[in-house]
């Protein structure tokens, strides 16, 4: 986009007006140069060589011309005018160099298109203050480090309104800070999309139900829906067509986010109108101003203070069709819970342990749950690593009321619990779990209680014990309900959890908004907006979360590989790319190098052929689905806490939940296809390593991939999120030293072919990469066991039974050699756990912390 001279509405568009005023931006219109001028400039763009046809542009301006008037003033919108340049037929519609840029717009960070695409100048010094408030009006869509992508969405703006940005500040700071005046498309498409949002709110007050809104227009508007009316409750007290009326007496503003651990937030006089856009976008002290005014969290408590309130009644019962039809009038409901008023239900005595500091970023997303004092439903994104369950934890001390604690699994159901044991002051007794396994009810009249998803929503099978606590669940309040992993729930689970579950507020936490399948957007409908979301590469700049190292690994196919590659159709194609003898050996060589830089590596493989083949082979301890608890159990702990386990293979069951702050390297060998969030999910394993803070530390992410397979087409794909996050992929063709590793794996033909027909070999199954646990992205993959459906446990009997075996071991001439090194390192754990008697235990531990210690020393 070339920058471009303005002048003041009316005066020609002759060179002696080019003339630059220091007014307010909505002085100024677009208006270009003479047209030769243009031509020139364009001219003098146009490289060397390139054949430029003057004589018809000078004749398209001319008519042109014609057509604007004797006046000389053009009669088609100025765009039209300026469209015409010798570079518009590459960019068609995109080319929005009829946006003029403002006399001061280096100052400013941000450049706006008509169709809502914002982009940031991410090194601008007032970036920071610009992303928050670009995060609050719209979708991040890219965010490398210095050029940021954002999109106005209805949703987003749906989000913004919902956090309590009103229209005009909204259209005032876009225009402040933009470069470009904010096109008018823009201005309508906001206030079109504000007009409705965010008006309407469903408030439970003294157990009752109520529509509520300051404009009563809209509330009648409302009731001419008929079901809406007949969802309506009309007191004796009160005639049909009057409405409640509230003077809301909240308490004085000031305070009233009570977020443990938190300092009160002040509210500052600023009027951001006042500020000159010159001095907004240059100048510190006002850039703070600026924002805070708007974006912070003391606009949020500008909110409705003395004003009046309109309110209607509904039945508790139709509360879900009310939604839906104010959704389909367009009309969003947001869902807010003033508990501070409830009386009814009872408190819940938990609050943050007095040790417990949340960090700047979780206070922010808080914020804008909490900031008019009472608790928006709504989700909040950050980080795979950054914390979300102490966000869920202190949204859960600050509303204290009984809570319902949702996850994907039961891994992760009894890391909650322990989360909620570590950061509050929770009892043993106000906290229960209801799993599979355990059925526990919490003492007294409120408390915690810790499930999974599917607990929650299979209405099969029951046995008595889930009948009774199921009962126990839905014959009571909720006052608030935690919603883990949210972007993995398909809609119909939501939906039944929704519906047999009371609660006044629902938190939806997730890292990874995206789904393969397009139905994130059900989110907003069930659960509530976005609220907030984090930027990764600033909590990684930042210390919360550690820097990663993010590496594709080209692994050329052996030709023999290659060969059954190309001539198998059938799903063992996936088996051939995985156990591509060079991707073993990358895999091998990985691991040495970095378990020797004192590395703990985990591997991620969703083939559980491939995994079981590999740790074998490799000899390292492995976990996937048939992993009963026990072994898991003693292998993350070998992992954590023994020097002399430092690798461990996770198939997916290791994709979310598992918190391995030990890790520090992530190797890949085979995936779920093209999934964008199972990709990020594994980084996320590595990100929250504990030596995150040491000097020039980094973490590693290898994705080993079979060159020239589908393998490289699916790895692309599935990195785009954490590209769009910032994080830049390296691609590496060769490992250095590798060929010349002392016992590399598969190194001779003899070998490979072995392998090749081995793999052959196998049913076609072994090939899946859906077989380990249910689902597929569009369902809960990943993270649900068939345990956590009330389903045994099929570890004893698997599905089909499978041999490794080869041509040469049927003939009974298989090497000794590869028969060894196919002993699993789980059983010699299993074995060394019986040997040694617990007393030892201790020891070991001492033993191990010391030796981990000296060699930190030596390194
Ligand atoms: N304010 C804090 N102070 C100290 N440690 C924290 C804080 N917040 C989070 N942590 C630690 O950070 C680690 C990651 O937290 P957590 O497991 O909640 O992450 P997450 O966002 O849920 O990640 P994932 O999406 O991968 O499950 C944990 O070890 C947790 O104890």
């Amino acid at each position: 986009m070339a920058s471009k001279r303005t002048v003041p509405e009316g005066s020609p568009g002759t060179p002696s007006s080019k003339r630059l005023r220091s007014v307010a931006d909505e002085d100024y219109v677009d208006v270009d140069d003479t047209e030769e001028d243009r031509i020139a400039t364009d001219a003098a763009l146009v490289p060397r060589g390139a054949t430029i046809n003057l004589s018809a542009l000078t004749r398209r301006l001319n008519e042109e011309r014609r057509q604007a008037g004797s006046d000389g003033q053009p009669s088609l919108p100025p765009h039209r005018h300026l469209q015409d340049s010798l570079v518009s037929h590459i960019f068609m519609d995109q080319d929005f160099s009829w946006l003029h840029l403002k006399p001061d717009h280096a100052s400013r960070p941000l450049w706006i298109s008509p169709e809502g695409h914002i982009i940031l100048e991410a090194f601008s010094p007032i970036a920071e203050q610009a992303q928050d408030f670009l995060v609050a009006i719209s979708e991040p869509v890219s965010r490398p480090s210095f050029i940021h992508e954002y999109k106005l969405t209805p949703y987003s703006l749906y989000a913004a309104v919902s956090v309590g940005l009103q229209t005009e500040d909204i259209i005032d700071v876009l225009n402040r800070l933009s470069k470009v005046p904010v096109p008018e498309a823009i201005t309508n498409l906001i206030r079109e999309r504000t007009l409705s949002y965010g008006k309407v709110k469903l408030v439970l007050k003294h157990n009752k139900y109520y529509v509520e809104s300051s404009h009563p227009e809209t509330l009648q508007l409302l009731l001419k829906d008929k079901a809406i009316r007949d969802a309506r409750v009309v007191s004796q007290a009160s005639d049909a067509n009057k409405m409640t009326t509230f003077t809301t007496t909240k308490a004085p503003v000031k305070g009233s986010l009570v977020i443990p651990g938190t300092k009160d937030v002040e509210r500052k006089p600023d009027d951001p109108s006042k500020a000159t856009p010159g001095a907004s976008a240059g100048t510190s002290g006002s850039d703070g101003d600026l924002f805070t005014s708007v974006v912070g969290v003391e606009s949020d408590e500008i909110d409705e203070d003395d004003e009046n309130v309109h309110a209607f009644e509904i039945d508790d019962a139709k509360i879900d069709d009310v939604k839906k039809r104010c959704n389909e009038l367009e009309c969003p409901v947001l869902e807010e819970y003033d508990f501070r008023n409830d009386t009814v239900n009872a408190n819940l005595d938990i609050d943050l342990k007095p040790a417990t500091v949340i960090r700047p970023y979780q206070e922010t997303s808080l914020s804008k749950m909490f900031g008019n004092g009472r608790a928006r439903s709504g989700i909040i994104v950050l980080p795979c690593g950054a914390g979300k369950t102490l966000v869920g934890i202190t949204a859960a001390c600050t509303i204290k009321k009984s809570c319902l604690v949702l996850c994907t699994s039961s891994v992760s159901v009894m890391q909650w619990r322990q989360q909620f044991m570590q950061w509050s002051n929770v009892t043993d007794r106000q906290i229960a779990v209801f799993t599979a396994d355990q059925k526990e009810k919490f003492a007294g009249e409120s408390g915690v209680v810790v499930s999974t998803y599917s607990m929650v929503a299979n209405t099969h099978n029951r046995s008595y014990e889930s009948k009774k606590m199921m009962e126990f669940l839905t014959s009571r309040e909720w006052g608030f309900i935690l919603l883990d992993e949210v972007h993995v729930v398909p809609a119909n689970m939501f939906r039944r959890v929704v519906t047999t579950i009371k609660a006044h507020s629902k938190l939806g936490l997730t890292a990874t908004l995206v789904r393969e399948d397009d139905r994130i957007a059900d989110l907003n409908y069930m659960i509530g907006p976005k609220l907030y979301e984090a930027n990764w590469m600033d909590l990684a700049a930042k210390g919360h979360i550690a820097n990663v190292q993010c590496a594709e690994v080209w692994c050329p196919m052996t030709p023999e590989f290659y060969r059954e590659y190309l001539r198998e159709q059938s799903r063992k194609r996936v088996l051939l790319y995985c156990m591509n003898p060079r991707k073993f050996q990358a895999c091998q060589f990985l691991i040495k190098y970095h378990e020797d830089r004192g590395d703990k590596v985990i591997v991620f493989s969703d083939n559980v052929y491939a995994l079981e083949a590999y740790a074998k082979k490799l000899r390292k301890p492995y976990i996937h689905g048939q992993t009963g608890q026990v072994e898991r159990m003693r292998i993350l702990q070998h992992f954590q806490h023994s020097p002399e386990v430092n690798t461990i293979f996770l198939s997916k069951v290791g994709d979310t939940s598992i918190d391995l702050p030990e890790a520090t390297c992530l190797i890949q060998i085979s995936s779920h296809f093209g999934s964008r969030r199972q990709e990020a999910q594994r980084l996320g394993r590595i990100l929250r390593a504990k030596r995150r803070n040491d000097e020039g530390f980094n973490a590693f992410f290898y994705s080993l991939v079979s060159k020239d397979t589908q393998e490289m087409y699916y790895s692309t794909k599935r990195q785009q999120f954490l590209i769009d996050q910032g994080y830049a992929f390296k691609v590496i063709t060769q490992l250095d030293g590798m060929e010349n590793m002392k016992d590399l794996v598969y190194k001779t033909r003899e070998e490979q072919i072995e392998l090749v027909t081995t793999v052959l070999m196998q049913a076609e199954s072994a090939a899946d990469l859906g077989t380990d646990i249910r689902g597929g992205e569009g369902d809960l993959a990943g993270t649900i066991t068939s345990k956590d459906f009330g389903a045994p446990v099929q570890s004893k009997a698997p599905d089909a039974h499978r041999t490794m075996g080869s041509l040469t071991a049927l003939s009974g001439g298989q090497h000794m050699s590869y028969v060894e090194q196919n002993k699993s390192a789980n059983k010699k754990l299993a074995k060394e756990a019986v040997a040694r008697h617990k007393l030892f235990a201790k020891r070991d531990r001492e033993v191990a912390a010391a030796k981990k210690e000296a060699r930190r020393g030596g390194a």
